[in-house]
């Protein structure tokens, strides 16, 4: 990500206790402890509203709430948002909590910037449900916005809307809602790269439709498709693909000119007070690489090549505390407590994945990449319908012309190695798991069940 497209939090522009909007004005922020109380009240009502066949069992993992963001909503209504209206209902009102949208962003990611970046941290970061603003035509008599790669743009409302969404990782503020089915991504050169390279690739069905670059007020978005467009009440998760979640420049850049940070610093020692040296605890900081290394050496990015990053279930609840879910054993309980016991969505899943596998190997562009912190979505609902889309390409890079990369072999610094494949297919082997374990459930259930009704019998 451009290193411009970092926003300053309401707490450097020197608002504490307020934020602001997108037109700038300031709003009210809720005190603390009032807002969890709303987000426990959100959860419950989303809970009543939500299908009785996620709510009933209880959760293998403790399942902590985690903040709901809304973001400034004023007016309109698309179908899908009529769709959501009446948990939208549940939710309102005093429910919201009111947050800039003008956070930190970390769209397409560090190529350049992080480690010469100003600081994030933990209030910027997406962790679920989200309200979009919905860029629409406002109306004014000049069009505030220039389609660069799209020539017609179906404008539908003169309002600004809202559009209930999930963002399960990346940074608040860095996605709007669009027309009918799209959304908006914070601009990336990088990624808006690889989007056009993909458009003749064997991995075009298994990325979200790339509809070009809109611009407002000098910012500007990459057009995609929006992949819960489709899905009623979904339940999302997202992996992280690869073995390295830094690319090597960082590596480089972080030897040359070593920027401790103290929001990874703090993250770090939330985890695990014993995570940093002595020297980074003298200092109150780490390194962005080094950051990067240690969250990977405590989640399963090292042992398996992915990591979860988030889950949002039908339920309302939401995720994102696997920083330290690394065996396989781990991942296969948090797959069994997202699918709801459901194992016919792991078969959808593992079919999926298995297309997904195979057009990896067939992919020019796969093996000209070295593809660095995307993730591959998880989606499905309680009709059954289970999708697998490849997104985030902020920290895709191309190889020098003729290298070409093979994803499965271990990363040593200068072979830009990733373990795509290798994750992958430790990921599909786990899912074959918790498929196997629900199908040895199954056969012990019906040989149990035949076993008592011939006993009835008696
Ligand atoms: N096309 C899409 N349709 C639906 N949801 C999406 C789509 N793209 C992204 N998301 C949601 O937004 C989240 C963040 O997406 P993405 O990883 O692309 O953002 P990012 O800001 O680049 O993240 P990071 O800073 O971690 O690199 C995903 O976890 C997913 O929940
Ligand atoms: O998941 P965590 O523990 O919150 O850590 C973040 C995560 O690794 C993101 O992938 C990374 O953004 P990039 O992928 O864009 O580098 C971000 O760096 P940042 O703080 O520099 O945005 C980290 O803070």
């Amino acid at each position: 990500m451009p290193k411009e497209c970092r926003r300053k939090t309401s707490k450097d522009l020197g608002l504490p206790g307020t934020v602001v909007n997108i037109e700038g004005s300031r709003l009210e922020r809720r005190p603390a402890g009032k807002s969890t109380k709303i987000c426990d009240e959100l959860i419950e009502k989303a809970a009543q509203l939500a299908p009785s066949s996620a709510s009933g069992a209880p959760t293998v993992m403790d399942e902590r709430r985690v903040p709901q963001v809304t973001i400034t909503p004023e007016g309109g209504g698309s179908s899908r948002e009529m769709q959501q209206e009446d948990w939208d209902d549940a939710v309102d009102g005093s429910l919201r909590r009111k947050l800039s949208n003008s956070s930190i962003s970390s769209t397409g990611s560090s190529v350049v910037e992080s480690e010469d970046d100003l600081l994030s941290d933990n209030e910027s970061k997406s962790k679920g449900i989200v309200t979009l603003e919905h860029l629409v035509d406002t109306g004014e008599s000049k069009p505030w916005w220039k389609l660069k790669t799209l020539v017609h743009w179906p404008f539908s409302a003169t309002q600004r809307r809202k559009l209930n969404w999930v963002q399960l990782a990346g940074h608040k503020g860095n996605f709007k809602a669009a027309d009918e089915g799209t959304i908006l991504k914070k601009f990336s050169e990088n990624e808006m790269q690889c989007f056009e390279k993909l458009k003749g690739d064997a991995l075009l069905s298994f990325v979200p439709g790339y509809h070009g670059v809109v611009e407002k007020d000098g910012e500007s978005f990459l057009h995609m498709t929006d992949l819960l467009a489709n899905f009623d009440l979904p339940s999302v998760m997202d992996c992280k693909m690869g073995i390295r979640t830094y690319l090597e420049e960082e590596l480089v850049r972080a030897r040359e000119r070593p920027k401790p940070r103290e929001d990874l610093y703090k993250k770090m020692v939330e985890v695990d007070s014993e995570g940093p040296t002595p020297q980074e605890h003298s200092q109150c900081g780490v390194t962005k690489p080094r950051y990067m290394q240690w969250r990977e050496s405590m989640s399963s990015t090292n042992t398996l090549g992915f990591r979860i990053e988030g889950i949002k279930k039908c339920d309302g609840t939401c995720r994102t505390d696997f920083k330290k879910t690394r065996s396989k054993q781990d991942v296969i309980l948090v797959f069994r407590d997202f699918v709801g016991g459901n194992f016919n969505i792991i078969k959808s899943y593992l079919r999926r994945l298995t297309e997904i596998q195979q057009a990896l190997k067939m992919s020019e562009f796969f093996k000209q990449h070295e593809v660095i912190g995307s993730s591959l979505l998880f989606i499905h609902d309680h009709t059954g319908n289970a999708q697998v889309w490849i997104i985030d390409f902020g920290k895709t890079t191309a190889l020098p012309e003729g290298q070409t990369l093979n994803h499965d072999i271990p990363w040593q610094e200068g072979n830009r190695e990733d373990g795509y494949l290798w994750g992958l297919e430790n990921l599909i082997h786990t899912l074959e798991s918790v498929s196997s374990e629900g199908s040895s459930e199954e056969t012990f259930c019906s040989v149990s069940n035949s076993q008592s009704t011939e006993t009835d019998g008696q």
